[in-house]
């Protein structure tokens, strides 16, 4: 192993100190900031990521709105739990957990969310700000990445970053926190339609794999000295999770985010700064 870990264990631990100081002034400002969560039916990793998320809540001083419903749910229930957080004073800010049972509309959940309480950064109106250059919230795992390459000393600017992946989550709009003038990388994108992908991240400074494809990443295809942020999950037979980036990179790449360990820790850590600073902009939370 010659890599270095991007540590996401302790760089999320350093970002919920920063949050619980900023949660403390708000709370004696009299103002307890709240998470809402929707989580809807019974898969093992979104339960726990959730779980996960109010774990933390609960370590930093926010408080924990949880609403829950069958995988049978209809569009129209989940979409009644979306205007109940809408409307919930206590509520600062809140996510509905993806994905979402099939044949269930995504965008027409999201849409529907006040995007003044969009905490994942995912609302339409969060992401055209993004497009705009506007301040809103940011997605939470993208930013998680740039803030674990930042506080590691990973030089972001002038770097060529190749992201495997398009998902909603991660790889549709990592691209634009990157190429913002305070990043200044140059990005290429990857997907099922890039014709010899092994090339393209070959000349990466930093890859980011988040295909959800076991091992897609393999040692021969990364640059020696490179960043590699290992952001997919898949399991295997035992529910354990296997990573885009085959174990054998340790060997050649600079820097590594292990995972579990890396993208995921950060991911809660940017979603709890996001809601402190609804917050702190003015919005909703509990008055005491
Ligand atoms: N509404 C959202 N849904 C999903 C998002 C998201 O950002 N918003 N991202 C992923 C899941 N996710 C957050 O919700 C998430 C994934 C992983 C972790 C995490 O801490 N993982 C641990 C390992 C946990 C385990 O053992 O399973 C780690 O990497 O160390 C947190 C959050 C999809 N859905």
């Amino acid at each position: 192993m010659t890599a270095q870990i991007l540590d996401g264990k302790a760089t999320a631990a350093a970002i919920k100190s920063e949050v619980a100081a900023r949660v403390d002034a708000l709370r004696a400002g009299g103002v307890t900031p709240g998470l809402g969560t929707l989580l809807v039916g019974d898969d093992i990793g979104s339960q726990k990521y959730v779980a996960g998320k109010h774990r933390d809540c609960a370590q930093v001083g926010i408080a924990s709105i949880q609403r829950e419903l069958p995988g049978t749910a209809t569009q129209e229930e989940i979409e009644a739990v979306v205007r109940e957080l809408n409307d919930d004073p206590s509520c600062t800010g809140y996510i509905v957990q993806l994905p979402l049972p099939k044949g269930i509309e995504v965008n027409r959940v999201l849409e529907l969310m006040d995007p003044d309480k969009d905490a994942d950064g995912l609302h339409p109106t969060s992401l055209g700000r993004l497009v705009l250059g506007e301040p809103g919230p940011l997605p939470c795992t993208p930013n998680g990445i740039i803030e674990l390459l930042r506080r590691h000393d990973v030089e972001i600017r002038g770097a060529h970053v190749v992201v495997v992946g398009r998902g909603i989550t991660v790889g549709r709009s990592i691209p634009l926190l990157l190429t913002r003038r305070s990043e200044n990388a140059t990005v290429t994108q990857c997907h099922t339609g890039t014709r010899d992908m092994p090339a393209l991240l070959r000349q990466a400074d930093i890859v980011v794999a988040a295909a959800g494809v076991p091992h897609l990443v393999k040692p021969e295809d990364v640059k020696p000295g490179a960043a590699v942020l290992d952001v997919g999950v898949s399991r295997d037979e035992n529910g354990k999770i296997v990573g885009d980036v085959h174990p054998g990179v340790a060997e050649v790449a600079g820097w590594l985010s292990p995972n579990p360990g890396g993208v995921g820790p950060m991911t809660r850590a940017l979603l709890l700064q996001n809601v402190v600073e609804a917050a702190e902009r003015g919005g909703t939370g509990a008055r005491h």
